[in-house]
């Protein structure tokens, strides 16, 4: 399996959005519904699901993937962490446009019930962690692994996996699932690694370069 670094999938993107012309925030909405089709192939109407979105990018397709399916009539909610002084711009674009839709944003992790939810869409960190994960997004990954009882959706890579380093960095969310964007990412060609990753599909959202 050919993999690519975090730095190679930076540059890759880089090339598309400076000499394609291609936005973001375009890409950010194909990554989401790349993610929302694949999801649909399991979960149903009634089953809850809770997104829980980090700061950055990655937290912002899990939010965009949290307003398409509250678009489509699933029950959703998300949960953002992180310090909203750091939030990224897309980030801050696809919280403003989920809350036009309605969809239900919270922000303190104890508020979220991960007993009962059905589903659960990973977004805390993808290619951007760059060291371990401590604090509240710790926390919330020791709940999502936990929470046995749903079906983990990890987008792009399960958080705490470092595609700088291809291997977890102190803990990872164990997927069922992960939804990966363009290339594998770096530790998915490692057969120790295989249950963290759970089946991978990966999807090309439309753009080359
Ligand atoms: N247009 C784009 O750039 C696209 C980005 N995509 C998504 O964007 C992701 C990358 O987004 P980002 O570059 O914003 O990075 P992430 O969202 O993976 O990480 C966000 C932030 O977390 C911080 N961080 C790193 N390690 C941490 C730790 N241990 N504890 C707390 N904070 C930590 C970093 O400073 C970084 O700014 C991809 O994995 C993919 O999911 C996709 O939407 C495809 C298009
Ligand atoms: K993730």
């Amino acid at each position: 399996m050919k993999t690519l670094t975090a730095e190679e999938m930076y540059a890759y993107e880089k090339n598309i959005m400076n000499n394609k012309g291609v936005p973001s925030n375009v890409l950010m909405e194909c990554a989401a519904r790349a993610t929302v089709k694949q999801m649909k192939q399991t979960i149903s109407k009634n089953d809850g699901i809770t997104v829980v979105a980090g700061g950055g990018n990655n937290g912002g397709d899990g939010l965009a993937v949290g307003r398409i399916l509250h678009n489509e009539g699933f029950q959703v909610e998300i949960l953002v962490i992180g310090n909203p002084e750091h939030y990224s711009e897309q980030n801050r674009l696809q919280q403003q446009i989920a809350k036009k839709y309605g969809v239900a944003i919270e922000t303190h992790l104890e508020k979220i019930d991960f007993t009962k939810t059905k589903v659960i869409v990973d977004a805390l960190f993808g290619i951007g962690l760059s060291r371990p994960v401590k604090g509240v997004p710790l926390q919330a990954i020791e709940k999502i692994n936990r929470a046995k009882q749903a079906r983990v959706y990890a987008i792009d890579v399960p958080s705490g996996v470092s595609s700088i380093e291809g291997k977890i960095l102190g803990s990872c969310v164990m997927a069922d699932e992960t939804m990966t964007f363009g290339f594998y990412k770096h530790g998915m060609e490692k057969e120790e690694l295989k249950n963290v990753f759970g089946d991978i599909t990966v999807d090309d959202i439309g753009f080359y370069y």
